[in-house]
């Protein structure tokens, strides 16, 4: 099977720091994956090379493919993936627009509507269709600026799922959330898991880790550190070396937290 995403010797710089060194990693159709790391572990920095903010260090053997192909454009990314960044999160609220605008504006990746810029039926169609999976059907009309962190979510959510894409790359998503909040997005990320879409979480948060996840890889000082199933990685003993400090990790019901 071609992966969708293939990182190969992936080295990238943030000013002087080697951010990520000599990465390797592949991410199949369908997979449900975690990337866990500390603190400037290369997180942030895996994300935006996603996002072409970043680009990869030239050398004979690296390469970065989606489903195969190095030179993917802007509209084979979208297809592939949806990413929700909380800088986008940060970005859509100001100036304030509503749900509905911000759902149909991830149709032009812009923040908002501008004069020129016109949603067809079909695209409000489809936006007002993905507000309602999400259960906030009822916030259309609402500023995004007059909602809760978690209404806000699902909104942000919703908008990058308007080209319908296989995968949603989320990073650190319950970041500034409190406890009903973040639970109220554990559940939206089980349901669209549910719908058939392909969860990549980056996070440094346990409970992020949904259920339906059953691949952990571990991020360290910029390499991997670890690449198995959950219930290989999500132990004790290799996540006090990962976060080094001394951790306990507890599993209840698919679920995990120290
Ligand atoms: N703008 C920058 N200039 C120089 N070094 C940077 C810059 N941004 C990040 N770094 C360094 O790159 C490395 C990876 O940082 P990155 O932000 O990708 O980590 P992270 O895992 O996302 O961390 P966090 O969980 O804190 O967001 C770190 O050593 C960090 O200090």
């Amino acid at each position: 099977m071609t992966p969708l995403l293939e990182l190969q010797n992936i080295t990238v710089m943030q000013g002087q720091n080697m951010a990520l060194k000599h990465l390797s990693m592949r991410i199949f159709p369908g997979e449900h994956v975690a990337i866990l790391g500390p603190n400037g572990s290369g997180k942030s920095t895996l994300i935006k090379l996603l996002t072409r903010e970043l680009y990869p260090v030239r050398s004979a053997d690296s390469a970065l493919r989606i489903l195969g192909q190095e030179l993917w454009n802007v509209a084979q990314l979208r297809r592939s993936f949806g990413i929700v960044t909380n800088d986008l999160v940060a970005e859509l609220t100001r100036p304030s627009i509503s749900a509905l605008e911000a759902v149909l504006s991830g149709y032009f990746s812009t923040h908002g509507l501008w004069p020129h810029l016109e949603a067809t039926e079909e695209m409000v169609h489809r936006a007002r269709g993905l507000l309602d999976m999400l259960g906030i059907a009822h916030l259309a009309k609402r500023a995004l600026t007059e909602m809760s962190s978690g209404e806000l979510r699902r909104v942000v959510l919703a908008r990058a799922l308007v080209h319908a894409p296989q995968s949603l790359i989320l990073d650190e998503p319950s970041n500034s959330l409190d406890v009903a909040a973040q639970r109220e997005l554990h559940r939206t990320m089980e349901q669209l898991a549910g719908e058939g879409i392909a969860i990549i979480v980056v996070t440094h948060h346990l409970p992020d880790i949904i259920p339906q996840i059953d691949r952990v890889i571990c991020l360290r000082e910029g390499r991997i550190f670890a690449d198995a199933p959950k219930a290989e990685v999500l132990c004790s003993d290799l996540l006090s070396r990962l976060f080094a400090v001394p951790v306990q990790v507890h599993e209840s019901d698919g679920w995990y937290r120290f």
